[in-house]
Formats: structure tokens, C-alpha cells, sequence
């Protein structure tokens, strides 16, 4: 016969713990989203589309439950090297996930984009979370929503939809977070309660200074520009040192970056000092160099060398 009196371990809480995909085709709020939901700043923002080229996991933690962030690349049709990386990385992404959230702009209607992504999803086992996004933005909110809900006819899984605003509406981020915890396994927490993502802080940095120079540099350059961060030192006085490279295909490419005496690159290293004064509360020395790697966008070990591995 069993002993009926709980013993010390039994009576303590059951923690529910797993991995969220944030899936989408590019500048949907995906990141917007996950910073959202995390009150902080761990993944990269910008307006132009495919910031985000990592995973970058953004960890949220109550007394019972863990989620485990996987911002995921935009889903795109791949055009180049780097763009079956991002395809490669979704997919391993979905098969690992207890949960995935789908973010939609309902600014527009479905395109090809939201399809493909649509098709990727539809019949995974496990919790779907439709996201219709940009609603202050949004014309037809309702009627946009009921096309991508369509999207998903015929899938057998549970699924859940929410219109919001990932930009001023922590209302409804809170209400959705609380849907994700609800739905998250039994499982003891992945990640230490005080952690916030497992980026390193020189992925972080490095994906601050890309996000100035993508904002800065809008149509002369596309996407051809990766950053990373070489070196991150601490002086007694509390001064970050941290100096980065921004790497470029092409020698004409870095007179773009650099700009007329200079000017664009230190409005660029000026403006990502910024940022990460005010998110690391300490003062910052940036030192920012450009590179050429030529064709690194086509080159295996170039993108491993970057960090794209
Ligand atoms: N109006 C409006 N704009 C938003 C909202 N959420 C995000 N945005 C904007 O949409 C753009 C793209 O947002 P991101 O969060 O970088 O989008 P993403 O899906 O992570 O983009 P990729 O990294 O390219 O895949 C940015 O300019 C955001 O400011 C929203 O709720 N309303």
C-alpha cells in the first residue's frame, strides 16, 4: 500500500516549461512581438525586412512556468546561401517546438509569403497561435483576420486567434503570453529563473549595430551587411569598451557604409553607442570598423565565421 501523506517533493508546485516558436514572413513584428512579450529589448527591431538572421530566444519566467522564445528568421523563398540558412533554420525550429505563434501584418492580405508559412504549420501537432498584428495600422482588421484564418482549413490541432497591436497594446501582448503559458507542458525549466536569452551579450551588441546600419543605409544597401562584435573589454571606471566590424561584399559597398569623411559610420556607431548605453546603464566607447569579405552571402564558411552556423 502507498503512504497516503504527500511526501516534501510531491507537495511542491509542478513547473510547466517548453520552447515558442515566433514564426512569419519578414517585418510582420515578430521581433516587435517577442520584446513585447519579454518587456525588454533581447531581439532586433528595424523597418526593413530580415533583421533577424539568428535565433535569437527571449526567456520569460513566473513562479510555474518557463517559455523559451525561438524568434525565427523570416520564411522566405531562398534566393542565395543565406537564404536556405533561414529556411533550414524554421524548419529545424518547428520540429522542436512545443508551441508555435504565427504572426501576421493585417495591414494586407495574404500573399505567396504567408501562404508557404501557412503551409508549414498547418498540421504540426501542437498549440497554434494565429497573430494578426499592426491593428492601429489596420483598414480591415476583421476581414484580413478571417483570410489568414483561412489559411489554416482543415487543420485538426488546437488553435487560437488574436488581433493586436505587438507596439502599444501589452494588454493583449499579457492576455496572449498567459494562452502561451497555459499551454506549455509539464516540464522542470530549461534556463535558471533570473535568465533572459542566451544570446551572448557580443550577438547582442553585434545585432544592435546591424539594426543602425540597416536604418541608416535603407535602400543603398539591401541585406548585404552582417556585423559582429571582436572584442569587449571593461575598464575600472565602469566604461564598456566594444569594438565591432561591419563586413560588406564589395570595396564599393564600404565607401557607402563609411560614407563622405566618414560621416555615415559615425552617425552609425553613434546611434548604436546610444542603444546600448541606455540598455546596459553604463557608459560605452564603440570602436566600429568596415570589412570586405567579397561574396560572403554565397560562402559557406564565411556565414559560419559571421556566426550563421
Ligand atoms: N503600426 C505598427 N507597426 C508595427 C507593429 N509591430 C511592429 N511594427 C513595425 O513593423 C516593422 C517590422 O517589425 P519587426 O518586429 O522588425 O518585424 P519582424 O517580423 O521581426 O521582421 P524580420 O526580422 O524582417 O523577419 C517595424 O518597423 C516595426 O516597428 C504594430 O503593432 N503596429
Amino acid at each position: 500500500m502507498t503512504d497516503p501523506t504527500p511526501q516534501p517533493d510531491q507537495t511542491e508546485a509542478q513547473t510547466h516549461s517548453g520552447f515558442v516558436a515566433i514564426v512569419g514572413k519578414p517585418n510582420v513584428g515578430k521581433s516587435t512581438l517577442l520584446n513585447s512579450f519579454l518587456g525588454t529589448k533581447v531581439a532586433p527591431t528595424s523597418p526593413r525586412p530580415q533583421t533577424t538572421r539568428r535565433d535569437v530566444r527571449g526567456i520569460y519566467t513566473t513562479d510555474t512556468h518557463q517559455i523559451v522564445f525561438v524568434d525565427t528568421p523570416g520564411v522566405h523563398k531562398p534566393k542565395d546561401a543565406l537564404g536556405k540558412y533561414m529556411n533550414h533554420e524554421v524548419q529545424s525550429a518547428l520540429a522542436d517546438v512545443d508551441a508555435i505563434v504565427w504572426v501576421v501584418d493585417l495591414r494586407h492580405p495574404p500573399t505567396d509569403e504567408d501562404r508557404l508559412v501557412a503551409n508549414q504549420i498547418r498540421d504540426l501537432p501542437k498549440p497554434l497561435f494565429l497573430v494578426g498584428n499592426k491593428t492601429d495600422a489596420a483598414k480591415y482588421p476583421d476581414e484580413a483576420m478571417k483570410l489568414y484564418g483561412a489559411l489554416l482549413e482543415g487543420r485538426e490541432s488546437e488553435s487560437s486567434e488574436t488581433m493586436l497591436s505587438a507596439q502599444n497594446n501589452p494588454g493583449a501582448v499579457g492576455t496572449l503570453r498567459e494562452q502561451i503559458l497555459d499551454a506549455l507542458p509539464e516540464n522542470p525549466f530549461f534556463y535558471p529563473r533570473g535568465a533572459a536569452s542566451d544570446q551572448t551579450r557580443e550577438m547582442w551588441a553585434a545585432e544592435i549595430i546591424r539594426e543602425e546600419a540597416m536604418k541608416k543605409l535603407r535602400d543603398e544597401l539591401p541585406y548585404a551587411v552582417a556585423t559582429r562584435v571582436n572584442r569587449w573589454t571593461e575598464r575600472d571606471d565602469g566604461l564598456q569598451r566594444i569594438e565591432g566590424e561591419i563586413v560588406v561584399e564589395k570595396n564599393a559597398h564600404k565607401g557607402m557604409v563609411i560614407g563622405s569623411g566618414g560621416k555615415q559610420l559615425r552617425e552609425i556607431g553613434q546611434a548604436a553607442r546610444k542603444q546600448l548605453e541606455v540598455f546596459l546603464s553604463k557608459k560605452v566607447y564603440l570602436g566600429l570598423e568596415v570589412i570586405v569579405i567579397p561574396g560572403w552571402r554565397e560562402d559557406e564558411e564565411a556565414l559560419r565565421e559571421l556566426g550563421y552556423e
